[in-house]
């Protein structure tokens, strides 16, 4: 069984305070302090982040099992010679190992080479760039997160982020990837030539 396949061991639960207190000592039971709103939100949202984690895990191995049994069953029902078919087998495993190193990959900016500024947004700049392994050439927008909060923003931004990247229309440019540092936003979108409808329907009209 190879690293990815390898069932991660759960960590231990925290252990609450209250046994942590020497044995036999008898203890008044007392009243845990209480979080501020702000910390008991971002306890809630690490829970849930840590949730999704292991859930999206577990399934990923379900899937990855799957796969393999189907194609054994396949070829278990065909005239593929045997040596072939372990060199299949083996060539499926090698590509799930492959595909798995690449999901685990940070995108991130140094991913990509910048190329010539093609527009400005609210928040700052839009690029030409070309990503450094396929050479795909994409739009970059850039946020500031200071000026998205400063702005009141933040939400409205998160709405355009999750509508590029959940609709699937030839009307709506196409979001490839979204990540953050600790000043920036960045969309990487298709690359479409011939300017926004603001100019194109100027240009109509006058
Ligand atoms: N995917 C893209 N392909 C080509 N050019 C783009 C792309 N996205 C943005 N641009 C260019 O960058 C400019 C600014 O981008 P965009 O309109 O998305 O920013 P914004 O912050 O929403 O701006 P505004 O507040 O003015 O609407 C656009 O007018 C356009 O010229």
């Amino acid at each position: 069984m190879d690293s990815e396949m390898a069932e991660e061991e759960a960590p231990a639960p925290a252990q609450p305070l209250a046994a942590v207190a020497e044995e036999g000592e008898a203890e008044e039971p007392r009243a845990l302090p209480v979080g501020s709103t702000k910390t008991m939100e971002r306890v809630a949202a690490a829970k849930k982040f840590i949730e999704d984690h292991y859930r999206a895990q577990t399934k990923n191995m379900q899937e990855r099992k799957e796969r393999r049994l189907i194609l054994e069953q396949q070829l278990a029902s065909s005239q593929v010679p045997k040596e072939e078919q372990i060199n299949l087998i083996k060539d499926l495993e090698r590509k799930e190992t492959e595909y798995m190193r690449l999901k685990r990959h940070r995108i991130c900016v140094d991913d990509f080479e910048l190329l010539t500024i093609i527009g400005r947004g609210a928040f700052g700049e839009v690029r030409l760039c070309r990503e450094k392994s396929s050479g795909n050439i994409y739009a970059m927008k850039k946020l500031k997160k200071s000026e998205m909060l400063v702005r009141g923003q933040v939400e409205h931004v998160r709405a355009e982020r999750n509508l590029l990247a959940e609709v699937g229309s030839h009307c709506i440019v196409k979001l490839y990837y979204s990540f953050q540092d600790a000043e920036y936003l960045y969309l990487i979108m298709e690359y479409l030539p011939g300017g926004d409808m603001m100019t194109l329907l100027i240009e109509r009209i006058l």
